[in-house]
């Protein structure tokens, strides 16, 4: 896997502001490219805050060409303390200067399947002449089971090879109902960051980055066909790994 890098943090303080480095980095590139814009993809969990943080500390953002929307999310209204949207909303989107019609978020009245729906048709009316989105940047938890996105172990999702954004009922992982892109979409990405932080993630880690086993997790299918993937990590979660990683500096520059 070529494109691949793996790099090891003391903690998250210096995992942080590399993240939001790759960030602005992927939005300029992206940004001054035919395209115009930047499109990401955010995930929940203790992305929000570690990500929101970090994004409001660099000077200068400028986010108002930047297209927002989440690699999975849960069925609840916004106002409830599971919605990643409302999360993000109240803690990074509310203080970014991104137009309210360039953030993605569901429908929460509709019904899960009806939702993923509406927003397969978001996605395909704001990626024009994309079959598959291919985002510039897709920003991944996962896990201890090894799930991604709402993608979870031996689930037929999985599988899913023609919807690019999927509904779920049954998630092992509450809430229940979710919504999430599905893994070609994923492996379209022009690059995909994990972020995994903390000392229970270290066993599945150690099986995702350097397992041989039938079938992989669902976060070790995540290698997208022509982009970059980066693992960022700290001490704790790669404390099991034997394979090569890098160890940078915290003012390094992906
Ligand atoms: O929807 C969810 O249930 C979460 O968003 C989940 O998928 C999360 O991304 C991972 O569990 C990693 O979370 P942490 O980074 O907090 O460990």
């Amino acid at each position: 896997m070529p494109n691949r890098r793996i790099l090891v943090f003391p903690s998250a303080t210096e995992l942080g502001p590399v993240l939001a480095s790759l960030v602005s980095s992927r939005a300029s590139q992206a940004c001054n490219s035919e395209r115009q814009r930047f499109t990401l993809g955010l995930s929940g969990g203790s992305l929000v805050s570690l990500l929101s943080r970090e994004l409001l500390a660099l000077p200068d953002l400028d986010s108002s060409a930047w297209v927002v929307a989440f690699c999975d999310e849960r069925l609840v209204p916004f106002d409830d303390a599971e919605s990643t949207y409302g999360l993000y909303k109240s803690q990074l989107l509310s203080k970014m200067n991104i137009p309210e019609s360039r953030i993605l978020s569901i429908d929460p009245s509709l019904s899960v399947e009806q939702c993923a729906e509406d927003y397969a048709r978001k996605l395909s009316v704001n990626f024009p002449g994309e079959p598959i989105p291919v985002f510039d940047l897709l920003l991944l938890g996962m896990g201890p089971d090894g799930h991604t996105c709402s993608l979870f172990p031996n689930h037929p999702l999985l599988e899913e090879t023609n919807k690019t954004v999927a509904p779920i009922s049954n998630s092992p992982k509450p809430p229940p109902q979710r919504i999430t892109l599905t893994l070609p979409v994923v492996n379209a990405a022009r690059c995909v960051a994990f972020v995994s932080t903390g000392g229970s993630k270290a066993p599945v880690l150690k099986q995702v980055l350097e397992g041989a086993e039938d079938p992989k997790l669902p976060a070790a299918q995540v290698a997208p066909s022509q982009g970059d993937l980066f693992w960022l990590l700290d001490e704790p979660a790669a404390a099991l790994l034997t394979i090569q990683v890098e160890k940078p500096s915290s003012g390094t520059e992906l």
